[in-house]
Formats: C-alpha cells, sequence, structure tokens
C-alpha cells in the first residue's frame, strides 16, 4: 500500500492540456496518416507525471443464479432451472497504455465479463479475489464503479440535451467536489479531445428528432463515462452501427486517450477491419465463456499456422479465429501467453493523488461515507435532476401544456363529483369512490417506490431515467 501514497500531482487544468482530437484542417496538426482528424502534443514535461496501471483478472468465474419463482400450481412439480455458467477460470493482465479487445462468438460472455469489470454486478455475486488494480485486490463492486469507466452498447442520453449539457450533467454528478467553473472548464477540454467542439449547442437527438451522428453520439457517451477521467475505460461493443470511417475514429480516439493519459481500455467487438487491428494491443478470445486467446495479433496468427491453418486473404486473423473457434478450444494456447504476462515486473506502482478513483479514495469513500453527507449528496442529485427535469419539460412545450391540460380536466372532473354532495351517509359513500380511483392511478408510482427497496439512484433511474 505504502507504495501507492506518493503519487505526484496534477492540476485537472494540467491533466486536460493533452489534446487528443482535433477538427482542425491544418496538416501538421494531423498525426495519423490514415485517417485522420487527431493530435495530441503533451507537454514533454508531462510525461514524466503519468501513472501506470495494472489491471489483472484472476480465474474469474460467474455463474447466474435461476430467479426464484414462486410457483402456484399444487398439482405439478415445477422444476427448477439449473445455475447458467457464463465465465469460466478468465484470466488476463494489462497495462497503461494498452487497449484489449474482447471478442468471441455472439453469447459468449463478452459483455458479462465487461459489467462484472465495471463492478456492474450484485455484492454477492462479486469475487472480491478475481480482479485487481495495481496489484490491489478490489474488495467489491462499488470500488470498481469508482475506478472504471463504463459504456454500455445502449446508452441513456437524453435527446432534449446538447453535447455540452449532457457532458455538464455528468460532470455534476461525477465531479461534485469541483467549482462550477472548474467543471465547465473540463467540459471544455473533454469537448476539444472528443472533436465534439463544433456540435457543442447540438441535440444529442433521437429517431424521430435527428441530432448529431451515430459517431458522434458514441463519443458522447464515452465522454460521459470520461468525464472524471477514470484510470480504466470498458466499452461494450463502441463501434457497433457504425460505418467504417466512423468505426475507425472512435478507436482512435481510444487510441490517442491510453497513450497520451496511460489509461487502459478494455472493449468488446464484433468484426473489426484491419485497420482497427493495428490499434489494438491484446486480444482475449471468448469461446463457451472461456479463454481462447490471449495474446497479440501476431500470437493469434502463429497459433492459427500452428494448428495447420491458412488465412484467407479477405479475412483478418481476427475474422478467421472466429471460423475455427472450436479448433483454438481444443488446442489452448492461450494459457502460455498469460503466464509469461504474469512473470513481467511492474515498475509504476502508485496512485495519482488528485484523481478521485484513487483506490485507496475509492475504499475510504465506500466505506466511510457518513449518514448525513450521503444525504446530502443526494439532496444535491435531486437538485440536478430537478433542473435537468425542467429543462427538458421547458424544451418539450406542447407535450408539457397536453400533459397540464390533461392534468387540469382530469382534476376539474374529479372535482366536479364533489359538487352538490349531500352530507347524508349516500354522500359519504359517493366521496369515497374519487379517493379509490386517485389511489388506482398512484398504483405504478407507488409500485416503483415500492419496488425491491432500491438505492434512490435506482429509483431516480426508474422514474427520470439518470444513467447510473
Ligand atoms: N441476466 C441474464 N439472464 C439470462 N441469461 C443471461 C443473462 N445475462 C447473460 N445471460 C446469458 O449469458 C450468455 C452470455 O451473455 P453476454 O451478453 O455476456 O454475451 P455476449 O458475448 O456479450 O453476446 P453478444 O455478442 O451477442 O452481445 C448468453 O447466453 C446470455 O443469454
Amino acid at each position: 500500500m505504502a507504495a501507492c501514497l506518493n503519487p505526484p500531482r496534477l492540476s485537472s487544468t494540467e491533466d486536460d492540456s493533452v489534446i487528443l482530437f482535433s477538427t482542425s484542417n491544418s496538416p501538421q496538426d494531423s498525426i495519423s496518416p490514415s485517417s485522420s482528424s487527431f493530435h495530441h502534443s503533451p507537454p514533454p514535461s508531462l510525461h514524466q507525471f503519468r501513472t501506470a496501471y495494472k489491471l489483472s483478472v484472476r480465474n474469474l468465474s460467474y455463474t447466474l443464479q435461476p430467479y426464484k419463482t414462486t410457483s402456484f400450481s399444487f398439482c405439478h412439480q415445477s422444476k427448477t432451472p439449473e445455475p447458467l455458467n457464463i465465465l469460466n477460470s478468465i484470466s488476463f493482465v494489462t497495462r497503461s497504455s494498452e487497449i484489449v479487445v474482447v471478442a468471441g462468438p455472439s453469447g459468449t460472455g463478452k459483455s458479462t465479463l465487461l459489467r462484472i469489470m465495471a463492478g456492474r454486478v450484485k455484492d454477492e455475486e462479486f469475487d472480491p479475489r478475481s480482479i485487481s488494480i495495481n496489484d490491489l485486490p478490489m474488495t467489491s463492486p462499488a470500488q470498481l464503479r469508482k475506478i472504471c469507466g463504463f459504456v454500455a452498447q445502449e446508452d441513456n442520453l437524453l435527446p432534449m440535451l446538447t453535447v455540452r449539457e449532457t457532458l455538464l450533467f455528468s460532470a455534476k454528478f461525477r465531479l461534485k467536489e469541483m467549482t462550477p467553473k472548474d467543471r465547465e472548464l473540463r467540459v471544455e477540454s473533454l469537448l476539444q479531445e472528443l472533436g465534439l467542439l463544433h456540435v457543442a449547442h447540438s441535440f444529442v437527438g433521437d429517431e424521430e428528432n435527428r441530432g448529431i451522428s451515430g459517431g458522434e453520439r458514441k463519443r458522447v457517451s464515452i465522454g460521459v463515462d470520461m468525464i472524471h477521467n477514470p484510470p480504466i475505460l470498458l466499452l461494450d461493443e463502441p463501434t457497433s452501427g457504425l460505418d467504417s470511417t466512423s468505426a475507425l475514429q472512435v478507436i482512435e480516439l481510444l487510441s490517442s486517450i491510453v497513450k497520451a493519459k496511460q489509461r487502459i481500455v478494455v472493449l468488446s467487438i464484433h468484426q473489426p477491419s484491419y485497420r482497427i487491428l493495428q490499434y489494438v494491443s491484446k486480444f482475449l478470445i471468448l469461446s463457451h465463456g472461456s479463454v481462447v486467446h490471449n495474446g497479440s495479433l501476431e500470437q493469434l496468427e502463429e497459433t492459427i499456422s500452428k494448428l495447420g491453418f491458412q488465412i484467407p486473404t479477405q479475412l483478418n486473423a481476427l475474422e478467421f479465429s472466429m471460423e475455427i473457434i472450436r479448433r483454438l478450444e481444443d488446442s489452448g494456447s492461450m494459457y502460455e501467453t498469460s503466464i509469461i504476462e504474469e512473470k513481467e515486473p511492474f515498475p509504476h506502482l502508485m496512485w495519482p493523488e488528485e484523481e478521485n478513483c484513487g483506490i485507496q479514495i475509492a475504499q475510504s469513500q465506500c466505506t466511510k461515507e457518513s449518514f448525513s453527507s450521503l444525504c446530502y449528496a443526494y439532496l444535491i442529485e435531486i437538485l440536478f435532476l430537478c433542473s435537468r427535469f425542467w429543462k427538458i419539460i421547458y424544451r418539450t412545450k406542447q407535450l408539457f401544456l397536453a400533459r397540464t391540460l390533461q392534468a387540469l380536466v382530469g382534476g376539474f372532473g374529479l372535482g366536479s363529483v364533489y359538487v352538490k354532495i349531500g352530507r347524508d351517509e349516500g354522500g359519504v359513500a359517493e366521496r369515497e369512490l374519487p379517493h379509490l380511483h386517485s389511489s388506482w392511478s398512484l398504483l405504478p408510482l407507488l409500485r416503483i417506490l415500492h419496488s425491491k427497496g432500491k438505492h434512490p439512484k435506482v429509483l431516480a433511474f426508474h422514474v427520470l431515467r439518470v444513467p447510473l
């Protein structure tokens, strides 16, 4: 632990000075000959302050327990469903500045692996010995949630917010300790990094109201989960639904981030192009929940040729490996590379003090937060949610008007029942009727509030669609 405690300090503005993505057309701005619009110009002195990270996954297994359903049948003995074994003893190690691709056939456990690494599982489903960062074991999913950024396959972006507002709301939730001015600076720098300055004031949009493009939307999703500058970023199929150029741009962006900021990126992907493969440091290929390859593209090509196959010219090694996945599964080549990784020394065991997601900070936040500070934090969150809610309502005036009219008409209709009601027994019975009606109309809300006695954030997600 002591080795982790004396990091060099970096202010948030210093850290943000690294420009990763630019919309400039100037040729000298570009570092990538292939595509693009990326450049990064870190001041040389900053490199010496960068902190290295090591993420180790050891024998991670995951079994899905069947839901306990109540059977109302007394005649037939209902068969209890078997537990579903999804992941079997997954092991791999990755370090700063690496992009790891998790690949494999559909339903093989890629998303499940990413969700566990991102701490999106229940406490009782989490094995505290399975994941460590900088050789410090992660003891709970909450700790992982603080340290890792997670971009899910489906985003939760609100169509009626602009790109800048979306990032600003994420900053308000995740960077509570920052001043509003610093948050705005962080958002501006992130907009620049992600190449989103030109759409900063455009609405995100959805299918009905056209907004920003698919690639830009994906970059906004990445920005939402990168706002607190997490050392590890996990992405579930960040290129799905994108054309090859946009997909390449997303991977180039991630590559720039990992290199300039010494981050770790782990992502799942289906059928990446040749040009995407060149940015990937390591491939973790899964089949039936087990690792069948853990290593570089060259090592994969070597394994394929050792098995006696020749990769067809129209396919890359990863695509071809999906075709011979059964043979790879039988060969069991992966363990050699993972063992080699384990023996490598890890030189930089330290954590940056200024990053709120540091492991010690995450640990203390998970255990020592007092009840009053939690209440205060929830109150602040509710205020942020209300302001966002009113902003959206204000922008959908017709809907707001329709709902207000509906409430007024309903209210007056219900109220008219009380007009000229007598004070005798019959009148009392007639008064009960509207009460009963309003109780029924409140049922959905009651159900949400009652639902599973959940965390207030989960309720907020149900009621207001807040990203967790
Ligand atoms: N909550 C759940 N309930 C039932 N089955 C589940 C659940 N979560 C995962 N599974 C099953 O576990 C397996 C792995 O799912 P997962 O989503 O991780 O696969 P994947 O490799 O990401 O698939 P894809 O590439 O199609 O997204 C699948 O067979 C899936 O049906």
